[in-house]
């Protein structure tokens, strides 16, 4: 049994080894035998059909699982060689045996089924034989596989040729179709670089070749891209254009902006030219003339060049010509140069018909500029007569006041008519209060009266009863007497007596009546008086119930006239402050100090300045023989009374009430009267006095609405040197910026008073008065040599809304502006007199800064300047009171204080600034 399975192994063994070393030895062969592909071309076929390349292959792929793809360059031949391999093996022929093995046990098992069972299948020769016959079943298979494998791969392979082929054909067509297009792009391109080219693909191309669909598909993309980019060119295009636009307009503006500059520079030039015409005309002959004289004269001696070249010409061609080149060619200079002359003669003579022109021009504008000044003085003129009508106007604004609210005037007329009504009643039962006060007294007397009479009418009673008794007593001793004597005496001495006694009977009866009467008088009066406290009582408080009936109906009245009252102040003060608006806010006044005796130093000196009875706004000033006239807000003649310069005042310290800033100064040469204008005397005072007094009395005519609280200082500076004049020390002071973070200014250790009536103030005005500097100098005997300031400041509480108002009031005597030499300053008195001049200066300099709106005002230049900053820039009210002499003697000082007013009446400080806080808020 074992020989017998050692056999078949050793057949099957052999079999395999057998086709496996053939396999082998073909290998070998091939790769040593037939190198290269021309032997694989040339080479036979094998009794199996396989090539030994192809075996080769096979081993291969057998080893590597993964078929890899042929590469690109393999030949096409190559695979053309591969061809279908035919499956006769010995393997075939066991197979055959395996399959007739198979039917034999499929027969046997159906044995077994029928149940003729046999002991053959237990043999193990017959399951080693199954099992190698699965095997080489299996192998076979494999086999087949494998062999399908290899044609599917050549297949494939063919495929792939044939692929990479109709590709390449492709790639050819898809070159020369991408030539074709980049030529198209580029007429593409062409288009799209001019607008509104439509598109060069038509449907008809793009649907004349379908292989070519792709691409002309990413034609169209890319055509799209490069639309969209044309698209953003077209964009930035539009930005570019936008831009330039800008700079277009930037620079229209600009040009307009330099039109603008060069049409000011010439109206500019054109004045100048204008001034200098002027200029021209004043002096005498314009330039113009001057060249036109002098070109003529040029002319003039050409003419007599020409003539006298002409001459020599005439003589020269009378002399014989001996040289005659030389003369020629002399002739011909000559002529050239005449030539030349009359050239030049021509041009002159042009020259001069152009400035003909010019003059003529020149003339014309001269006319205009006559005609404009003609104009302008109509201007002025014009500007005069309503400067003169302002009085008229203010008068026509206070009526217009009344006119414009006759609704509320008739209801104010009405009130008052209550008013007056009420007040009238009040009044009446105040008379009837006095009558019964008087009555009370009357009858208080009388009672008096009474009561005297009634004790002396007691005091005689008694007494009268004591005689009475007396009397009786006697009667009683006489009848007793009687009685006795009767009894002894007669009965005539009896009848006697009798009759003695019935007169006194009578007496006595007579008496009871007077008694009695006196007696019910005195009963009547009694009740009478006690009765009288009863009425007295009640007619008080009769009295009373009707005076308090009275004054209810008079408050509730009284409410409404409040009201009432309360919104006239308002109209009043907006008209008040219009009106004030309307005479300017800074305004210049002008006194004239009238000729005092102890002025006239020298004998025969003549007043040079006039003013006009009919024009209160201008005077004139005798000078060098020539008259000049000075327009100012207001001039009062040398007879005005301080009272009459006050009322011009009022206004603006009523102003300073509302919470105005205002600031009054006296300007003028020493002894022009500035401290007479401020200050006074105690008989006459001046303004400070007569303004805190108004201020007073305005504060009291509100007091039912507004409270008020007034504080005093007052300064002087001394050679730049600030010193307090109410303080006794007179320490040196310094100006600061108050550092409760307002901004305002402030002196520390200025003493403030706060002022509680006039008389209060008057002392105070004493004190800083005692206090100032005076020295006498040539000029005053009391020369003022400081600037005298006085401080007022009025803070206002409204007791209804509780609004705060803060006025101030500055008054200022300044020292007087003098000449150096005329005052006779020397030494100390030299250096006050140059101080005092700096600090004028630079008050000129703020006017001056202020009259061209700077926006620097150098305010800080002078410590006089400094401490009058918030009272003297804009939002303020300025008065400016000029001071003058009318004396001959003066007359320099006087020009020079009415050129500088003049300056400050064209100062405008706009519309002024009420300081008023309501609720914590600044207005
Ligand atoms: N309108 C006037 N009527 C009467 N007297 C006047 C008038 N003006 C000035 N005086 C007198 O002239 C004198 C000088 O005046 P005042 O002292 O006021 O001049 P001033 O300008 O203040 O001088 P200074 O600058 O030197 O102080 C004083 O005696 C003054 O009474």
């Amino acid at each position: 049994m074992y020989a017998f399975y050692s056999l078949l192994v050793y057949i099957f063994y052999t079999v395999f080894k057998k086709e496996e070393e053939e396999a082998l030895e073909g290998a070998c062969g091939a790769s040593s035998d037939e190198p290269g592909p021309v032997s694989m071309e040339t080479g036979s076929r094998r009794r199996d059909g396989h090539t030994p390349k192809m075996r080769k292959n096979a081993c291969a792929r057998l080893s590597e699982s993964s078929s890899s793809s042929d590469s690109d360059e393999m030949s096409d031949e190559d695979e053309e060689d591969v061809s279908e391999i035919p499956a006769c093996t010995p393997l075939a022929a066991f197979l055959s045996f395996k399959q007739e093995a198979e039917k034999r046990r499929a027969s046997q098992v159906q044995l077994e089924t029928t149940g003729k069972v046999t002991n053959l299948a237990e043999s193990p020769l017959v399951a080693v034989m199954s099992h190698l016959l699965t095997f080489l079943e299996q192998y076979s298979h494999f086999q087949q596989l494998q062999q399908q494998a290899d044609q599917y791969r050549v297949q494939l392979k063919r495929h792939r040729a044939q692929h990479r082929r109709q590709m390449k054909a492709l790639r050819a067509s898809y070159r020369q179709r991408l030539r074709d297009k980049n030529s198209i792009i580029c007429s593409l391109e062409e288009a799209i670089s001019q607008p509104q080219t439509p598109s060069p693909l038509s449907e008809g191309e793009c649907s004349s070749d379908a292989g070519t669909q792709a691409g002309v598909h990413r034609l169209v993309e890319s055509l799209y891209g490069l639309q969209g980019e044309r698209s953003k060119l077209r964009g930035e295009l539009r930005l570019l254009h936008s831009q330039l636009e800008q700079k277009e307009r930037d620079r229209h503006c600009r040009i307009q902006a330099f039109q603008q500059q060069i049409d000011e520079l010439k109206s500019c030039i054109e004045e100048r030219e204008e001034e200098l015409s002027r200029l021209r005309t004043a002096t005498g002959a314009t330039d113009s003339e001057k060249r036109v004289l002098c070109l003529s004269a040029e002319n003039e001696s050409l003419k007599q060049n020409l003539s006298v070249t002409q001459g020599l010409l005439q003589q020269l061609s009378a002399i014989p010509s001996q040289s005659s080149t030389m003369l020629i060619k002399e002739n011909e200079t000559l002529r050239s140069r005449v030539q030349q002359l009359e050239i030049s003669l021509q041009q002159r003579a042009e020259q001069l018909s152009q400035l003909e022109r010019q003059s003529e021009q020149s003339e014309w504008r001269r006319g205009e500029e006559l005609r404009k000044r003609e104009d302008r003085v109509r201007e002025l003129q014009l500007e005069l007569d309503r400067e003169r009508s302002k009085e008229p106007l203010v008068k026509y604004v206070t009526q217009t006041v009344e006119v414009e609210s006759p609704a509320t005037l008739k209801q104010l007329t009405k009130a008052r008519q209550r008013n007056e009504l009420l007040s009238e009643r009040l009044s009446t039962q105040n008379e009837r209060c006095k009558h019964l006060e008087e009555q009370i007294r009357k009858s208080d007397e009388y009672s008096c009266n009474l009561q005297h009479k009634i004790a002396a009418y007691e005091r005689e009673i008694s007494k009268l009863r004591e005689d009475l008794l007396r009397e009786i007593g006697h009667l009683e001793e006489r009848k007793e007497e009687a009685v006795k004597a009767a009894a002894s005496c007669s009965a005539e001495h009896f009848q006697n007596l009798q009759d003695q006694f019935f007169s006194l009977q009578k007496r006595l009866t007579a008496l009871p009546p007077t008694l009695r009467s006196m007696k019910t008088d005195y009963t009547s009066l009694r009740s009478q008086v006690r009765n009288f406290s009863d009425f007295y009582g009640s007619a008080i408080n009769e009295a009373k119930k009707q005076i308090s009936a009275a004054i209810n109906e008079m408050s509730e009245a009284n409410k409404d006239l409040l009201e009432k009252y309360r919104k006239e102040v308002a109209l009043r003060r907006k008209y008040h402050e219009q009106l004030v608006e309307l005479k300017g806010n800074i305004r210049v006044l002008c006194r004239v100090k009238p000729v005092l005796k102890e002025d006239q130093h020298e004998e025969g000196q003549s007043v040079v300045v006039t003013t006009d009875p009919n024009n209160e706004s201008s005077l004139t000033v005798l000078s060098k023989g020539k008259g000049r006239i000075f327009e100012l807000d207001k001039v009062f003649h040398p007879q005005a009374a301080q009272e009459e310069v006050f009322q011009e005042i009022e206004p603006l310290v009523t102003s300073c009430i509302d919470g105005y800033h205002v600031c009054i100064f006296a300007y003028g040469q020493t002894g022009s009267g500035k401290t007479h204008t401020m200050e006074g005397s105690v008989e006459n005072p001046g303004i400070n006095q007569r303004a805190l007094k108004h201020l007073f009395s305005v504060i009291e005519e509100r007091k039912d609405m507004w409270s008020y609280t007034v504080t005093v200082s007052s300064v002087e500076i001394y050679n730049e040197v600030l010193r307090d004049l109410l303080s006794k020390d007179g320490e040196k002071l310094d100006i600061k910026i108050n550092p409760d973070g307002t901004g305002q200014l402030h002196v520390p250790g200025l003493r403030i008073i706060e002022v509680k009536s006039f008389q209060h103030i008057k002392k105070i005005l004493a004190t800083a008065r005692r206090n100032r500097i005076t020295f006498g100098t040539q000029m005053n005997q009391h020369s003022s040599r400081s600037h005298a300031l006085l401080c007022i400041t009025v803070e206002g509480t409204d007791l209804a809304t509780g609004s705060k108002t803060t006025g101030k009031l500055n008054l200022v005597d300044l020292a007087g502006s003098e000449r150096v030499w005329k005052s006779g300053a020397e030494g100390e008195r030299l250096k006050e007199a140059q101080n005092i001049n700096r600090s004028l200066l630079a008050l000129g300099d703020v006017i001056q800064a202020l009259r061209a709106r700077q926006t620097h005002i150098p305010f800080r230049n002078s410590r006089l300047t400094y401490l009058l900053q918030d009272s003297l820039g804009k939002g303020s009210k300025t008065v400016m009171v000029v001071q003058v002499s009318a004396l001959e003697s003066n007359v320099g000082e006087t020009l020079c204080s009415l050129k500088f007013a003049q300056r400050v009446c064209k100062v405008e400080l706009g519309p002024a600034a009420r300081k008023i806080e309501a609720g914590g808020q600044c207005d």
